[in-house]
């Protein structure tokens, strides 16, 4: 495997149809919902996504030891999943994910009478999960600060509980759309809950079978919205995304509408293409976390100015997000900076055309944020295989864009 690869765009001209990954978040609900259903579901266009072909993988396995990898949902509904059903496993993960807590779902688990023990430091994976005594306790107060992959890991089992589950969410609720995503997947696969204030109420019902196919990948999505604002003239079609997503990142479109994309949608997915871009963008992403990068290192492309807020989250995630963002900004010669708590202001840099290089932290999000950069200066990507997490076929679809990639030793 090439340890990093050089991006380059010889001519800026970019009119291609890209079929994107499906969404990890969509598929790792229904992979989840279906097994407690009992009955296996249909499912549509699972993703590709190594986060989803690691939990079919992993809902299959006899295996005592579950090794959750580098993918947060899996570790979380995994937690969730055997906790409630009473199944003995240890749950690993990489050395990063020994790293990112899960206090806040093994508290509330334990509260409702899972056991599960922690094998490393506490607070953190790995786990030790062996057999459920129902308390019969339904109501639990969870903070939803932290990480909303908890919130949801408990609303999909909630309906096996005797007595169901209240979930009072306490202080701010952090990727609020990934809950919503959450419920509108239970309720497709026939379970009603109500999400009232800061209440989610799920009564005790059972799962339906049914058939679901999976959207594609808005988060996905964001990398191409970068690469049309970034070439000197643009048509993209992305295939298989629709304006009724349940995705949050789909905010995508209305952020990029400020950094000159225009999408337009069509029966098959979107039409991309180029418009006015401003020089000043103000946005808060605590509903798209994962958005965050795309738009950080395509404003610093661009030039455009940013203030920006809810990024608590990016410093659990496969890395330190914010961390890494600042450290590869500063080497194109801009500025990442708090500059008052949780508040954080991107001052662009006179970019030198010449050449960039840029690491990627064991981060996904990180190779593919800073690629489209390619389209302004031949463009090093430091282990270019992370993207195999959410979207593994990313470099072969630039290459259908007539990017030009040389793998490196
Ligand atoms: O539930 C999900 O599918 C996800 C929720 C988000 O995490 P947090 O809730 O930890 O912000 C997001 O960043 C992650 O990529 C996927
Ligand atoms: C944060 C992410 O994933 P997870 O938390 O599921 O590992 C991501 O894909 O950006």
């Amino acid at each position: 495997m090439s340890k990093s690869l050089t991006l380059s765009h010889p001519t800026g001209v970019i009119h291609t149809s890209i079929k994107l990954p499906a969404s990890k978040s969509e598929a790792n609900r229904a992979l989840i919902i279906s097994v407690l259903s009992g009955s296996a579901a249909e499912l549509h266009n699972l993703s590709e996504a190594n986060d989803t072909q690691l939990l079919q993988r992993l809902l299959n396995s006899d295996s005592e030891t579950i090794d959750a990898e580098d993918a947060g949902t899996v570790m979380r509904f995994l937690t969730a999943y055997y906790a409630i059903t009473g199944q003995s496993k240890t749950l690993v993960g990489t050395e990063r994910m020994c790293q990112r807590p899960i206090k806040v779902l093994v508290d509330a688990l334990r509260e409702l009478g899972a056991s599960i023990t922690y094998l490393g430091e506490e607070g953190y994976p790995p786990l030790k999960i062996e057999a459920f005594k129902g308390s019969g306790k339904k109501h639990l107060k969870v903070r939803s600060d932290i990480s909303s992959q908890y919130i949801s890991a408990l609303l999909m089992v909630a309906p096996l509980l005797p007595e169901g589950l209240v979930l009072e969410l306490d202080g701010k609720i952090g990727s609020r759309p990934y809950i919503n995503m959450t419920l509108s997947l239970m309720k497709h696969f026939g379970v009603e809950a109500a999400f009232e204030g800061n209440i989610i109420t799920v009564p005790h019902q059972k799962y339906k079978s049914a058939s679901f196919e999976v959207e594609s990948d808005w988060s996905a999505a964001s990398y191409w919205y970068s690469i049309v604002a970034l070439a000197k003239e643009a048509d993209v079609t992305l295939l298989g995304l629709r304006k009724d997503s349940f995705q949050g990142d789909s905010a995508v479109a209305d952020i990029m509408a400020h950094l000159g994309v225009y999408t337009s949608f069509t029966d098959k997915g979107i039409q991309l293409t180029k418009k006015h871009c401003e020089k000043f963008l103000s946005y808060d992403f605590s509903d798209c976390p994962d958005l965050a990068q795309t738009v950080v290192a395509l404003g610093a492309a661009l030039g455009v100015k940013l203030e920006i807020t809810g990024l608590e989250s990016l410093r659990i995630k496969e890395t330190d997000r914010i961390q890494a963002l600042q450290i590869e900004l500063l080497s194109m010669g801009s500025k990442l900076e708090e500059i008052t708590p949780g508040v954080f202001r991107m001052e662009p840099g006179i970019i030198s055309k010449e050449k960039f290089n840029f690491r990627t932290y064991q981060d996904h999000r990180m190779a593919m944020a800073f690629a489209p950069l390619a389209l302004l200066a031949p463009t090093q990507i430091q282990e270019p295989t992370v993207v195999r997490k959410s979207y593994p076929g990313f470099w072969e679809d630039l290459q259908k864009a007539a990017f030009e990639i040389k793998y490196n030793d």
